[in-house]
């Protein structure tokens, strides 16, 4: 079976939210990707209509080219884990692996057992007596064991610590190097986890603004710092991001690939080019104005 994604001029609707808007995007079945986007940017939305909770107001929704809404040939195959709460859950972990056996097809026994010593989860204790981390972590060891061809991780690490969270992400990286499939990781934490991500997309307010691959989206920006003034009319005509001063000295984040002449004529200036993180790109592109100019680019 394919398990590409493809969404079609999607629009969704909430009474008269309309959460995202005429949204196209097509994922390669084994890829981990990075979803960002501000608060109330749609990405919980987005990822609400690959695991069957929602039903596009308009569009098409497809994994390996069937409509994934209710469809019980295509549900079997996508986790979502999300902060369900689980403050009624009187199952136990114990009890949620087990579920999970009987209904997932490519669930690994061997593996949930190994996390759950990896995360020190009582077996025994139902859900909802275990700490917010060590429901996350529970929820986690589900939806990394369950190895399904699409797993879905919408802020996965909510109140996990940070050692925690990175036994999360090493544990993610290394069984998706051993078994690769679709993961959509959606995070507010983009320092911790850009070096996770092979493709990235930015959602901002219910559109895409940008997919990429990783090596790509950084090769978008570029840092230049130097004299104020050799650095203005360095990047005259640049769009431009964001902007500090020191001193005499300014560092300016510009977005576009800048070509073999422009560099020259950066040493020429005495100007400093240097890279941008994915965490400081994602902050600047989604501020107040720059949007509007980086879709213009794109289109
Ligand atoms: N059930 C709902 N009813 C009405 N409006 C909703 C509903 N769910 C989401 N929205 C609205 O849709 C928009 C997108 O919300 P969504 O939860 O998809 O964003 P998000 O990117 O996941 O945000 P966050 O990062 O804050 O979790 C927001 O304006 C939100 O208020």
């Amino acid at each position: 079976m394919n398990f590409d994604i493809e969404m079609h001029r999607v629009t969704v609707k909430y009474g008269e939210v309309e959460a995202l808007r005429n949204v196209s995007l097509k994922l390669l079945h084994g890829k981990l990707y990075g979803l960002l986007g501000r608060n109330g940017a749609g990405k919980t939305t987005l990822l609400s209509l690959l695991g069957s909770f929602l039903e596009p107001t308009v569009g098409t929704v497809r994994i390996g080219g069937m409509e994934v809404f209710d469809n019980e040939k295509v549900m079997p195959w996508v986790t979502f884990v999300y902060d369900s709460g689980n403050r009624d859950e009187h199952e136990t972990v114990k009890g949620m692996l087990e579920a999970a056996e009987r209904y997932r097809p490519t669930f690994d026994r061997e593996y949930a057992n190994y996390l759950v010593k990896r995360f020190q989860l009582p077996l025994d204790q139902p859900m909802k007596l275990l700490s917010k981390g060590q429901q996350a972590a529970a929820r986690v060891t589900v939806g990394l064991a369950n190895r399904s061809p699409i797993t879905i991780l919408d802020e996965a690490y909510l109140g996990m610590d940070a050692p925690t969270r990175e036994t999360f992400y090493q544990e993610l990286l290394e069984d998706h190097s051993r078994n690769p499939r679709t993961v959509i990781l959606s995070t507010h934490h983009v320092s911790e986890v850009e070096h996770l991500f092979e493709e990235v997309v930015i959602l901002h307010q219910g559109s895409i603004l940008l997919q990429e691959s990783m090596d790509q989206v950084l090769e978008c920006g570029a840092m230049v710092t130097g004299d104020a003034q050799a650095v203005d009319e360095f990047t005259a005509g640049m769009q431009v991001l964001h902007t500090e001063r020191l001193g005499g000295t300014k560092r300016a984040m510009v977005y576009g690939k800048l070509s073999e002449n422009q560099l020259l004529e950066a040493g020429r200036r005495g100007i400093e080019i240097g890279s941008v993180s994915l965490q400081h790109l994602f902050i600047h592109l989604t501020e107040e104005g720059n949007a509007d100019g980086v879709r213009k680019d794109l289109s």
